[in-house]
């Protein structure tokens, strides 16, 4: 069990700043993602904490200990990398025993702990293979094995998905998930570049936009609430629509920009409608059909309508927002509740 808190944590490379005034606290046993687009500075949000990167200012405290001084190996940290980071020519046994033995630790106890870990990650018919005879999921699935072996108090995750194919990918997630509820006491903390693996795996989301947080909350606090247009963006898939606000007059009600999800626009008679555009392209998913709009002003907008839907392109659509459902943005870019 451990609580992790960010004060004022800033980084810098020289001249440059990657990551400006973070303050965050994560509570023993949650599960977070940090999201954002490539460069946002997640991954060295991560490296931070786990002591693979100094900290320039601020300060980073484990269940209120000062860590920035704290050696990497010291911090009761595991982490899983998206290469693996796995020794070629060690078999998965050995490599999963490393770090018990290199500590020192009982022969037999550090084979108890790689059997239970191997039980849990279904890794016992693997154990005497090297990681060239194993597919990237199973690869992956020893890298997460050898962390769990050490039973730290903060398990990071730095994009552990991101070298597998779709369906491995989906299938490593609910493995993840399982992770986390067979170790619950641990502190998980997850950085990807995927909204829908941070949706799926997370208690709680930090968005992250150009080395700061643009917002923390649950999947559904971001996909409802987003506090900024940079969220809303980001948060959802399809993204959400944003429109000008000088197009929609009446639901502006002055705001720069209106937002609305594709799945929250719904046909609507011509007179009630926020919009109305023609279709361009239809996308047949089977369970839902999703529509692109353009509209007489030139906007593209998204819509998902039901799997059964027999539009077709060239359709003129009028369409009108769910009753609660359209957000509006300042100029500033910040949500106007
Ligand atoms: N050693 C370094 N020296 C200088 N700049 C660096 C160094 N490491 C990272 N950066 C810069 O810091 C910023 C944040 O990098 P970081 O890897 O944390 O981003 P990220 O959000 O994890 O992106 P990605 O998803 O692409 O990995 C980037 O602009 C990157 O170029």
């Amino acid at each position: 069990m451990a609580s992790l808190t960010f004060s004022g944590v800033g980084k810098r490379y020289g001249e440059t700043s990657v990551l400006d005034a973070i303050d965050l606290s994560i509570g023993s046993g949650e599960f977070v993602a940090f999201v954002g687009p490539s460069g946002c500075g997640k991954s060295t949000l991560l490296r931070m904490i786990a002591g693979l990167e100094s900290v320039t200012s601020g300060e980073i405290a484990i269940d209120g200990a000062r860590i920035n001084e704290v050696h990497a190996s010291r911090r009761g940290i595991s982490m899983v990398f998206q290469n693996y980071a796995l020794y070629p020519h060690m078999t998965v046994r050995r490599n999963m025993e490393y770090g018990l033995r290199i500590s020192g630790m009982p022969k037999a106890d550090v084979a108890a702990k790689v059997e239970a870990a191997a039980a849990m990650l279904q890794l016992g018919p693997l154990l005497d293979r090297r990681p060239g005879q194993l597919s990237g999921g199973q690869r992956q699935r020893v890298a997460i094995g050898r962390a769990i072996v050490r039973e730290p108090r903060v398990f990071l995750f730095d994009e552990p998905l991101s070298n597998l194919d779709a369906g491995l990918r989906a299938a490593t997630r609910v493995e993840i998930v399982r992770l986390k509820e067979a170790l619950p006491g641990t502190t998980m903390i997850y950085v990807t570049h995927d909204q829908v693996e941070a949706m799926t795996m997370a208690d709680r989301i930090v968005v992250m936009d150009g080395g700061r947080i643009a917002q923390v909350g649950s999947p559904l606090e971001l996909y409802h609430r987003p506090a900024t247009r940079f969220v809303a963006n980001f948060i959802g898939t399809p993204a959400m629509n944003l429109l000008p606000g000088p197009r929609h007059p009446t639901a502006a009600q002055g705001a720069a920009e209106i937002g609305v999800r594709p799945e929250h626009l719904v046909p609507a008679q011509p007179d009630a409608a926020l919009l109305d555009g023609v279709v361009m392209l239809v996308e047949r998913l089977g369970e839902v059909t999703v529509a692109h709009l353009e509209t007489p002003a030139g906007d593209v907008v998204i819509v998902k309508l039901a799997g059964s839907s027999d539009v077709s392109r060239g359709d003129r659509l009028h369409l009108a927002a769910e009753p609660g459902k359209l957000h509006r943005f300042a100029a500033d870019g910040h949500a106007v509740r």
